[in-house]
């Protein structure tokens, strides 16, 4: 691993929360290691998720970790975390001494090319608490990454690249949605490590 030395962070936003871009945090190498070992060996399901009624199969896949066996719903669906692999300790270590934050779960999304996104939402689940602190790490194909203000629908965006960290913070899930849009120009994939702190645990 790479020691960080300082990072000039901007808030991105203009008002209404903290999203900080670290960028790269792993060197090409380590982002390439990790990259392969999650994407063979990390327990990948594509979501069903119900839009207007009807049952869909998403291409894009996920993976639920945690220090817990913890219990997430987003999408309607509730699923089970398996317990950290080495590869996701390590990264999430790295994550916690770059933010300073802890995390105790990670979403792991696949994305086989830029014909597969996310639109978009926010991660204002209950499980999270009131300002939800949620560092995404990302390893793979470089993506454009979007927020959009609620009311003012103002936007920001930001290039995703390999190995590089982002943290969203504050009052960001309560005012901005944010997206990751299709792109017929990606061919290459890309996985996305979504480290979350859940508080409360459901019973
Ligand atoms: O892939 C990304 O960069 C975004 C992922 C995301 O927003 C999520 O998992 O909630
Ligand atoms: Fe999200």
């Amino acid at each position: 691993m790479t020691k960080i030395e300082t990072f000039s962070l901007e808030n991105l936003l203009p008002y209404g929360g903290e999203t900080f871009y670290f960028g790269k945090i792993l060197t090409p190498t380590e982002a390439e290691h990790y990259f392969q070992q999650l994407l063979h060996s990390l327990d990948w399901k594509q979501d069903e998720v119900i839009i207007f009624g009807k049952r869909i199969v998403t291409k894009r896949k996920t993976a639920w970790y945690g220090e817990k066996e913890y219990e997430y719903t987003y999408s309607k669906i509730t699923r089970k975390a398996k317990l950290w692999t080495p590869e996701l300790k390590a990264l999430k270590q790295k994550v916690e001494e770059c933010t300073g934050l802890p995390f105790n779960s990670c979403l792991v999304n696949l994305y086989h090319s830029g014909e597969e996104g996310m639109s978009w939402h926010s991660d204002a689940e209950a499980e999270l608490g009131k300002h939800p602190a949620i560092a995404s790490l990302s390893l793979g194909a470089e993506r454009k990454f979007v927020l959009k203000h609620r009311e003012s629908k103002e936007k920001v965006s930001v290039d995703l690249e390999n190995g590089s960290l982002l943290l969203m913070q504050g009052e960001t899930q309560r005012n901005w949605l944010h997206s990751l849009p299709k792109t017929k120009k990606v061919k290459e994939p890309r996985i996305n490590l979504t480290f979350r702190n859940i508080k409360k645990v459901k019973k």
